[in-house]
């Protein structure tokens, strides 16, 4: 088998056997990621779907345009966020969605993660915010101590075109903490670059930047390693223009990563493993 190859099957195991441990009769309402390995999982609710196995009125709310082509494909029914019945009203959670399943760029060990390569972070934090369960699927590639180490082409951070280039200038002079401004401070530091490149993400087939399911840009944030994900995504979030950061800080509960000799590894956040 190709390299390629044997990625893309170690893709299909995780997303299978996710898919396996969280989806049966029982969920009413799922949410469905985006990228090239939650196709497999699609692939394999459309086979539980044939063997009659997921619950009849099951309701599934996509992250992305592709995600909601995966849904009507496998002849399930797509949902928007907020179009979601209220079934619980009584509830104490805001939460709608039982489990949700996405990709992954990057997971460190507290399944902390990088999102947004396929530009679809938006839609898919609001989602993920929205589920009670959020289970990352991804070869393990994307198995990370530190974030920013295995993903290098930056944090895709989502902007309005109205102001991009001013955006770009900002996040150019993001600080790692406002004391530590040397390199020798780095490691106590939320990030390790001194100057962060951010690069406007160009479209492929097309001429001109990409443009998100929502109208706006991605500038791709090079910052190195990330010590400290969530003052990292609080720091960008805070810029004026800023529509949605591709840092998903403590929203995992669980991560699947499937291996090249074909085996599975899930991980659940390192301070919660017993
Ligand atoms: O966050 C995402 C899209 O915005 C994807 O989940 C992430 O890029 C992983 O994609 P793939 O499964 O193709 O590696």
């Amino acid at each position: 088998m190709s390299s390629a190859n044997i990625v893309e099957q170690a893709k299909r195991t995780a997303a299978f056997a996710a898919v396996d441990k969280h989806v049966d009769s029982s969920v009413r309402v799922l949410g469905i990621g985006s990228g090239s390995t939650v196709v497999y999982a699609a692939e394999r609710l459309l086979e539980l779907k044939n063997e009659g196995k997921l619950h009849p009125d099951l309701l599934c709310v996509p992250t992305s345009f592709q995600s909601k082509q995966l849904i009507v494909d496998a002849g399930l029914r797509a949902v928007d966020l907020d179009d979601l019945p209220v079934l619980d009203a009584a509830s104490a959670s805001f939460a709608s969605i039982d489990v949700t399943i996405d990709g992954a760029d990057e997971v460190d060990s507290e399944l902390n993660a990088i999102k947004g390569g396929g530009g679809a972070h938006l839609r898919e934090k609001l989602v993920a915010n929205a589920s009670r369960k959020l289970v990352l699927i991804a070869d393990s590639r994307k198995d990370s101590e530190t974030l920013g180490t295995k993903w290098e082409k930056g944090i895709p951070v989502e902007v309005s075109p109205l102001a991009w280039r001013t955006i770009k200038r900002q996040l150019e002079r993001l600080v790692p903490q406002s004391r530590a401004q040397s390199a020798a401070l780095a490691s106590s530091a939320a990030f390790s670059f001194a100057n962060p490149k951010a690069e406007l993400r160009q479209a492929v087939r097309k001429a001109g930047p990409v443009v998100t399911d929502n109208g706006n840009f991605i500038l791709d944030v090079a910052v190195g390693s990330i010590y400290d994900p969530l003052s990292v995504e609080q720091l960008i979030k805070m810029i004026p223009g800023v529509i949605e950061v591709g840092i998903f800080s403590g929203m995992a509960k669980e991560a699947w990563f499937g291996n090249e000799d074909g085996s599975i590894v899930c991980r659940v956040p390192k301070s919660e493993a017993k």
